[in-house]
């Protein structure tokens, strides 16, 4: 049993409070991105799972049982640094085995399982090697191999890919993957603030957000699989953290709501049905349309569009970007495929497709979908292309 439980917990430095109310259930095998931004304490989170940070308020349980007061050594938990934390003076060889030395583990079992976790992470060649004659990426899948030799029951990752560049991030993306595959009861809590990352890595994403200034709390603002955020954000902050570009946000007034959904109206006059439950909303009151830049698809229909001036365009080839406002204050941004405008041009038509927009409160929490399974991925239901 790895499972990890997270019950009432919070975090203070001193007197300012950086975590509030934690409640987390991180399934055996599971692989769990803290995703967030800089600052909402999703480090502070990983090191308290770790036992680097003292627990005081609330439960942390491992396996069912009570961490709060045991030594990080005793939690079976492995952690894997962003700066990679390697003993300079020491070999990659003298590296990997120096928590089992600690430990007092037998010579030949140290050995075997350096070797074991060299062979996994081919860089058997590097065993005799110190830290400084290696590249970053070797020096992280050292650091990688530190931690399997332990045979954890929790790996925990601090931004381990961040000081690589873009495409061997991409690649030890993968091997971070290969090794959940093969470490498959172990639990794996990965920390980043690259949505990137957290969408290809995560079973399970908890998307974590600071409060407004530096007194307020860090909290949970959603928990699910990537594309359950991704699709059915609950909230603005969500919807607005998770796709790039952002989920375009556009002011409404609501109209009606009906079997059918929601009917908004925006300042320019044209009207958008969603399928959402908006029964307890009073004419005339405000509300937040969201659409993502790929779901605004160029049409030529005469419902369900919203229509702009195009006043830039980043051709990109296989697709570009529209800027459908004149400022970049609120972007209002259309994905379309190719590169069909070379230049701007006056009003355009786009079809807002009713299963991809999203309503929002005034509060910022989402409207319930209509039909709860449709919006969790309202393009599951459309055929895959198929070449004749
Ligand atoms: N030892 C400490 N003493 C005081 N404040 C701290 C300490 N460690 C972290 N903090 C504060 O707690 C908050 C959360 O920090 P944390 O490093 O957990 O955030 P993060 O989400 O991991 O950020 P980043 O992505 O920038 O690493 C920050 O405001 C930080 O300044």
């Amino acid at each position: 049993m790895t499972s990890i439980s997270l019950k009432n917990v919070a975090k203070k430095f001193g007197s300012v409070s950086v975590l509030s109310d934690i409640n987390l259930e991180i399934k055996e095998g599971e692989f769990c991105v803290f995703l967030g931004p800089s600052g909402c304490g999703k480090s502070t989170l990983l090191r308290m799972i770790a036992g680097i940070e003292e627990t005081k308020t609330g439960e942390l349980r491992i396996g069912g049982e009570l961490m709060n007061d045991v030594l990080p050594a005793d939690r079976r938990v492995a952690m894997v640094f962003q700066n990679y934390a390697l003993y300079p003076q020491m070999t990659v060889y003298e590296n990997m085995a120096f928590g089992l030395r600690q430990a007092k583990r037998p010579k030949d079992e140290i050995d075997r399982r350096v070797r074991v976790a060299a062979q996994t992470l081919q860089i058997e060649a590097l065993l005799d090697r110190k830290p400084k004659a290696l590249s970053g990426g070797q020096r992280q899948r050292v650091a990688i191999g530190r931690a399997i030799v332990r045979q954890p029951a929790v790996f925990l990752f601090d931004e381990p890919l961040s000081n690589l560049d873009a495409a061997l991030r991409v690649h030890m993306r993968t091997e971070i993957a290969n090794l959940h595959r093969d470490f498959a009861e172990a639990s794996m809590v990965y920390v980043t603030h690259d949505q990137t990352e957290a969408m290809a890595l995560a079973d399970k994403i908890v998307l974590l957000r600071a409060g407004p200034d530096v007194q307020t709390l860090g909290s949970v603002a959603q928990v699910g699989t990537p594309l359950d955020l991704y699709h059915r954000p609950s909230n603005l902050f969500v919807a607005g953290f998770l796709g790039s570009p952002a989920m375009n946000f556009l002011p409404a007034e609501f109209l009606s709501s009906d079997a059918a959904g929601v009917t908004v109206r925006f300042e320019t006059e044209e009207t958008l049905n969603v399928p959402v439950k908006g029964d307890h909303l009073s004419p005339g009151c405000a509300l937040t349309l969201g659409i993502r830049p790929e779901h605004m698809v160029p049409s030529t229909d005469e419902t369900q569009i919203i229509r702009r001036a195009v006043h830039g365009i980043e051709n990109f080839g296989e697709y570009s970007y529209l800027y459908l406002t004149e400022t970049a204050d609120a972007p209002f941004i259309a994905k379309v495929a190719g590169d069909m405008l070379s230049k701007p041009q006056g009003p355009m038509a786009f079809r807002a497709d009713p299963a991809a927009c999203h309503l929002f409160d005034t509060d910022g929490s989402a409207l319930a979908p209509l039909n709860d399974s449709a919006a969790l991925d309202p393009f599951a239901s459309q055929p895959t292309p198929t070449l004749d």
